[in-house]
């Protein structure tokens, strides 16, 4: 099981660049300094009160860590640490070096980018760059559900421009 940190990411990570950012935060390139490996830290607002409007509710943010830190395949990046203070949680993640499937796809110039952007989800990222086939792996489960054994699931799930009628 993967233990929720004490201490600051700092402590454990050195900070570098910022890769990409997202709805509730960033994501900057870190380093573990025992190791010198570099990962992905996802640094992710979570809501501090009631009323307030800014930032994810932390029990949503806890529902997505946790179904990403129940998942190991060679296509979904893995979670490696986790910390969490009262203002945000950050996911110290595999490190996606390809950028996105998207771009990938884009630039190959075999479909024209409004088909692309008709079907391709955002959340694949590539692990390596100029390699002739890079692996690929899933990024994002804001969206995903766990489901029990025997227990049937009922429920509407998914981004709206996707669900049809
Ligand atoms: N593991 C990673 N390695 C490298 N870059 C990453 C990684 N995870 C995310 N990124 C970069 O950071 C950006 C934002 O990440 P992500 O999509 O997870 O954020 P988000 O807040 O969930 O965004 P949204 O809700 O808008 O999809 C990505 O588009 C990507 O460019």
């Amino acid at each position: 099981a993967l233990a929720l940190h004490p201490g600051s990411v700092e402590e454990l990570y050195e900070l570098l660049e910022t890769l990409g950012s997202g709805h509730f935060g960033v994501v900057r390139r870190c380093r573990r300094r025992s190791t010198g490996v570099f990962y992905a830290a996802k640094f992710v607002k979570t809501r501090r009160g009631r009323g307030s409007r800014r930032g994810l509710e932390r029990a949503q943010v806890e529902r997505e860590v946790g179904i990403l830190r129940d998942l190991q395949h060679p296509n979904i990046m893995r979670l490696h640490d986790l910390f969490a203070s009262k203002s945000e949680m950050v996911l110290v993640l595999e490190l996606m070096r390809g950028g996105e499937l998207f771009d990938f796809i884009a630039e190959k110039e075999m479909l024209s980018e409004e088909e692309a952007i008709g079907f391709l989800p955002e959340n694949i990222m590539l692990q390596d760059k100029d390699v002739p086939e890079p692996q690929i792996k899933i990024i994002d489960f804001g969206l995903a559900q766990k489901l029990e054994d025997g227990v049937a699931f009922k429920s509407l799930c998914g981004t709206p421009q996707y669900i049809g009628t």
